[in-house]
C-alpha cells in the first residue's frame, strides 16, 4: 500500500469516527421524567395551592437543579416525582410510566440522614438491599467500593453519631446509591452542612454523577451551587409554584472549582440567575 492510499484510508476512517461520534452527539438522549401541567392542592381547613400547571422534562443523565424563592413548592415537586406524594392534577411519568408510588429506579436523598442510629455505617448501607431481599454477597462487594468512592473508609464499624454531618450525609447518599437507582432525586442534602463542607461534597457529588451518570434532580436554595452542578437550572416563581426560567449552563465538565469559579461566564450565569430571582 503506498502512502497516499494511507492517508486516504486514515482519512476516511477519521470522517467514520466524526460521523459517529456527532451522531452520538445530536441523537436525542431518552427521556427520563416528564412532569405536564401538574396542579398540587393540600386542602384542609388551611388549603394551600401549592404548585400550579407545572411541566418539566429531564432527559437520561441529565444533571437538573431546581430554584425558587422559600415555600414555592420545590420539595413537593421532588416528593412528587419520588411517588411519595400524589399530585392533583396533570401527568406525572417516569421512564414513561405513570408515577404513583415510589419505585426502584429512583432514589430520594433528604437533608437530614436517613440512617438508623443503632446500626453501623456499613450496616446501614446494605439495609435498603436487605429489604429488598438481595442476597448479602451481591450487596457487600458494591458497599465497600461505595465506602472507599465516599471517602469513608475505616468508619464502617462506626455509628452514624460518631461521624461528621458531612460524613453522615455522604453515608446516607451512599445508602442510596447501594440500590442502583437510575434517577437521584435530591432535596438540599448539603443545606444544614458549613460552606466549606458544602463545596467539597459538590466536588465529590459531581465526581459520583460523572463516574454513575445517574439522572439528577436536586433541590437547593444556592445559586452557586446550582449553576455549579447543573446541566440545566429550572426557576419556580413564589407560590402556587410554575416552572418560570429554564437556563441552560454551559460550562465545560469536568468541573472543579478552580476552573469554574474563575470561568466568567459562571459569574454571569450567577448575575442573570440572581436578577430574575430578585436577589443581589
Ligand atoms: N403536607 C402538607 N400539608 C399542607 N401544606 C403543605 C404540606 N407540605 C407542604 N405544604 C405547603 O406547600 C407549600 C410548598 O411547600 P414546599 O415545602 O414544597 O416548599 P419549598 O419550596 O420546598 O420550601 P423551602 O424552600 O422553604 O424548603 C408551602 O406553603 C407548604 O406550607
Amino acid at each position: 500500500m503506498n502512502v497516499k492510499m494511507m492517508v486516504n484510508q486514515q482519512a476516511a476512517a477519521a470522517m467514520v469516527m466524526a460521523t459517529a461520534a456527532n451522531a452520538a452527539k445530536e441523537s436525542p438522549l431518552k427521556e427520563v421524567i416528564r412532569v405536564a401541567d401538574v396542579v398540587k392542592r393540600f386542602p384542609g381547613k388551611h388549603a394551600v395551592n401549592a404548585l400550579e400547571d407545572v411541566s418539566l422534562s429531564i432527559r437520561e443523565r441529565e444533571f437538573v437543579s431546581i430554584l425558587g424563592p422559600s415555600g414555592c413548592g420545590k420539595s413537593t415537586l421532588l416528593r412528587i416525582v419520588a411517588g411519595l406524594v400524589p399530585h392533583s392534577e396533570g401527568v406525572v411519568q417516569v421512564n414513561n410510566k405513570a408515577i404513583t408510588r415510589p419505585i426502584p429506579e429512583i432514589g430520594v436523598v433528604f437533608q437530614t440522614s436517613n440512617m438508623l442510629p443503632w446500626l453501623t455505617v456499613e450496616q446501614n448501607m446494605m439495609l435498603g438491599a436487605q429489604l429488598r431481599k438481595i442476597p448479602k454477597e451481591c450487596i457487600a462487594p458494591k458497599v465497600r467500593e461505595l465506602t472507599r468512592m465516599l471517602g469513608l473508609s475505616g468508619f464502617e464499624n462506626n455509628h452514624p453519631h460518631q461521624l461528621s454531618g458531612g460524613m453522615r450525609q455522604r453515608a446516607s447518599i451512599g445508602q442510596i446509591l447501594a440500590l442502583d437507582p437510575s434517577i437521584l432525586l435530591m432535596d438540599e442534602p448539603f443545606g444544614a452542612l458549613d460552606a466549606l463542607t458544602r463545596d467539597l461534597l459538590n466536588v465529590e457529588l459531581l465526581r459520583i454523577w460523572q463516574e454513575r451518570m445517574q439522572t439528577v434532580l436536586l433541590v437547593t436554595h444556592s445559586i452557586q451551587e446550582a449553576v455549579f452542578l447543573s446541566d440545566r437550572v429550572l426557576v419556580m416563581s413564589a407560590r402556587p409554584g410554575r416552572i418560570t426560567h429554564d437556563i441552560a449552563i454551559d460550562l465545560p465538565r469536568p468541573r472543579r472549582p478552580e476552573s469554574i469559579k474563575g470561568n466568567p461566564r459562571y459569574g454571569e450565569y450567577i448575575a442573570q440567575i440572581s436578577q430574575i430571582m430578585g436577589v443581589y
